[in-house]
C-alpha cells in the first residue's frame, strides 16, 4: 500500500464510522454455476466525517462494496458495522431501510432513478416520509440544489443534469449521516458533471457527513474525497491509498488536485 501523502486528512483521528471487517463476497453465476470471489477477508474503515473515494478497474468490486454497505448485498463472511449514537453496530442482515439505519443513508446512483409519474417535489417528499421525516423539507432540499423553480415538474421534462440534481436533493433531504455515491456524475456531460461536483462540495462543506464515492474519474476522486483507495485484483485488494489532505472548499483548478490526480492515475496503472 502506498502512503503517498503524509498530509493529515481532515477526518484523521475521528472515530470509525463504517467498518468492513474481514468481508467475503462470492457470486455464483446462475447460468454456469461458476463462483467468483469478489471479496475475501476484506477490511476497510471509513472514519466519521470522511469521504472516501473508491477507484479501480472495471469489475473489481467497487459497486459491490457500496451495495454491501447499503445492505443491498449481504456479505458471505465477515461483518459490516456502522456507528450509531452508542457505538459500532453490526448491520449485516439488515436492509438499508430497516430500523434506525433508515434515515441515515443517502444514495446517489449513476442514473437518477426518480419516479417518472410524480413531480420532482413528490419524489423528494416520498424519501422524507419514508424516513419518517416532515415532507415539507423537500422545498428546502430542492432549493439547495438550485431546483426550486422546477419542483413541480415531472422528471421526464428535466435535463439529465437537473434530474441528477434532484437525485442529489433526495439523498441529502433526509439529512443522512452516511452518503453512498455510485458514479454519480459519470452519465453527465463534462460541464454539468463539473457543476454537480461543485454542488456536492458545497453541500458537503455546509454539513460534513461520512461517505463512500465510487468513481472511474481520478480527478473527481482527488477533488471530492479526503482519502482515495485503489482497488485491484480478484479477490479485490486495496492496491494503493492516498490522503488528499486539502481543505475545503477546493478549487477544481488547484494544481494540488492535479498532482493528487496524477498519483492516483499512476497507481491505477
Ligand atoms: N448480482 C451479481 N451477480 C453475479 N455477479 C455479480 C453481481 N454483482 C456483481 N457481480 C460480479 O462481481 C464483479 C464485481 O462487480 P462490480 O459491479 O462490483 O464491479 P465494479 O468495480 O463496480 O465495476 P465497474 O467499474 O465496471 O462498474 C463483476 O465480475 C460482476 O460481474
Amino acid at each position: 500500500m502506498n502512503g503517498a501523502e503524509a498530509t493529515q486528512a481532515p477526518a484523521a483521528g475521528a472515530q470509525p464510522y463504517v467498518v468492513l471487517d474481514g468481508v467475503g463476497k462470492v457470486f455464483t453465476s446462475t447460468r454456469t454455476g461458476e463462483r467468483e470471489t469478489v471479496f475475501e477477508d476484506f477490511t476497510l474503515t471509513v472514519r466519521q466525517g470522511e469521504l472516501v473515494a473508491v477507484v479501480g478497474a472495471s469489475g473489481t468490486g467497487k459497486t459491490t462494496l457500496l451495495h454491501l454497505v447499503a445492505g443491498l448485498e449481504e456479505p458471505d463472511s465477515g461483518e459490516i458495522r456502522l456507528a450509531d449514537g452508542t457505538g459500532l453496530q453490526r448491520i449485516r442482515g439488515r436492509s438499508p431501510g430497516a430500523g434506525s439505519a433508515r434515515h441515515r443513508l443517502g444514495v446517489v446512483f449513476q442514473q437518477p432513478r426518480l419516479l417518472d409519474w410524480i413531480s420532482v417535489r413528490r419524489n423528494v417528499e416520498l424519501a422524507l416520509t419514508s424516513a419518517g421525516l416532515d415532507p415539507a423539507g423537500a422545498a428546502r432540499a430542492l432549493a439547495d440544489v438550485g431546483l426550486a423553480e422546477y419542483a413541480d415538474r415531472y422528471p421526464s421534462v428535466l435535463s439529465g443534469g437537473q434530474r441528477q440534481r434532484a437525485a442529489v436533493a433526495r439523498a441529502f433531504a433526509v439529512e443522512p449521516e452516511l452518503i453512498l455515491l455510485d458514479e454519480p456524475f459519470s452519465a453527465l456531460d463534462q460541464l454539468t458533471a463539473r457543476r454537480l461536483r461543485l454542488l456536492l462540495q458545497e453541500l458537503w462543506t455546509a454539513r460534513p457527513r461520512t461517505g463512500l464515492l465510487v468513481t472511474h474519474n481520478p480527478l473527481e476522486a482527488a477533488f471530492l474525497a479526503d482519502r482515495v483507495i485503489v482497488l485491484d485484483g480478484r479477490p479485490a485488494r486495496v492496491r494503493a491509498e492516498f490522503t488528499v489532505g486539502l481543505p475545503r472548499p477546493r478549487s477544481p483548478e488547484d494544481p494540488r488536485i492535479f498532482a493528487r490526480h496524477n498519483e492516483i492515475l499512476a497507481a491505477l496503472g
